[in-house]
């Protein structure tokens, strides 16, 4: 009982701190799919992005992510719930100490291996990343559901570089890579307004989850899970899990296309 009791007590801390984990519109959220309204106003998605913008790969402790250059309007997402151009600006993955949990929203009640996140920003509207942030339009992520199932080639790109930044802070050069192999063959999706699901938990986010997964094997899994949370001079910790559970839909409506 006395674990519970510590439990509870830094989780009523974090909330202290970030009471915005407490707000009306935070994400992941679990996607009941007889409650989606189909809504005949959401567009195609139109993603278009320039492979000479990804520039980097690397482990920030939490997760691993490819940055892309964001000066420029080069690697964009327009069309779906989306008014205006929304900028790329990082790509990155949630994934589970075992292959039955890890993705970050669920569809009714199923969670999937893992989940990517194209991470885009309102640069019509706001002049940088962290000003978009901070605004209720300023940022609209696409998520992509890992299903375990055969390797993915498309994936082997990321997963064969990991050994190179194991250590957090690590990066190395990544570029040639366009985000868009690793979308399914369909761009259905759902979407609805939340937030980031990583502190500070800002509740900026469109979110656009498409509706087929791609696939993911075992051994892919495996090598995110061997990437440390640690730097160089600290006892090596493997990043086994980094997926934050579904958060209270609070009203919220999810449409679909
Ligand atoms: C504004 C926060 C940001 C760091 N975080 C992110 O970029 C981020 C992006 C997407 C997601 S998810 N899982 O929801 O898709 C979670 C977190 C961020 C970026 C640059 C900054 N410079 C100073 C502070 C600072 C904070
Ligand atoms: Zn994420």
């Amino acid at each position: 009982m006395q674990g519970r009791k510590i439990q509870a007590e830094v989780l009523l801390a974090y909330e202290e701190v970030f009471p915005v984990a407490n707000g009306d519109r935070q994400s992941p959220i679990d996607i009941k799919t007889e409650e989606t309204k189909y809504d005949p106003s959401l567009r195609p998605l139109n993603p278009n992005y320039d492979p000479a913008s990804a520039k980097i790969i690397l482990n920030n402790g939490h997760s691993t992510s490819v940055e892309f250059d964001d000066t420029v309007n080069k690697s964009v997402l327009t069309g779906g719930p989306l008014c205006g151009t929304y900028r790329l600006r990082q790509i990155h993955f949630h994934w589970g100490s075992n292959d039955e949990a890890g993705s970050e929203h669920a569809v009714d009640g199923m969670k999937y291996a893992a989940e990517l996140h194209v991470v885009h920003w309102n640069a019509e509207k706001y002049s940088s990343f962290v000003e978009a942030a901070r605004q209720s339009d300023g940022l609209a992520v696409m998520a992509v559901f890992l299903k375990i199932g055969e390797c993915n080639p498309q994936l082997k790109k990321i997963t064969d570089r990991l050994d190179t930044i194991r250590i957090k802070g690590k990066r190395a050069l990544f570029t040639n890579f366009d985000p868009s192999c690793l979308l399914p063959k369909s761009l259905d999706y759902w979407t609805y307004f939340g937030s980031l699901t990583v502190p500070p938990l800002l509740e900026s986010v469109i979110w656009i989850v498409l509706r087929e997964p791609i696939s993911v094997c075992s051994e892919q899994l495996a090598q995110f899970r061997s990437l440390l949370s640690t730097a160089e001079d600290e006892v090596a910790c493997c990043l086994l899990r980094n997926y934050r559970p579904p958060q209270p839909l609070k009203g919220r409506e999810v449409r679909r296309n």
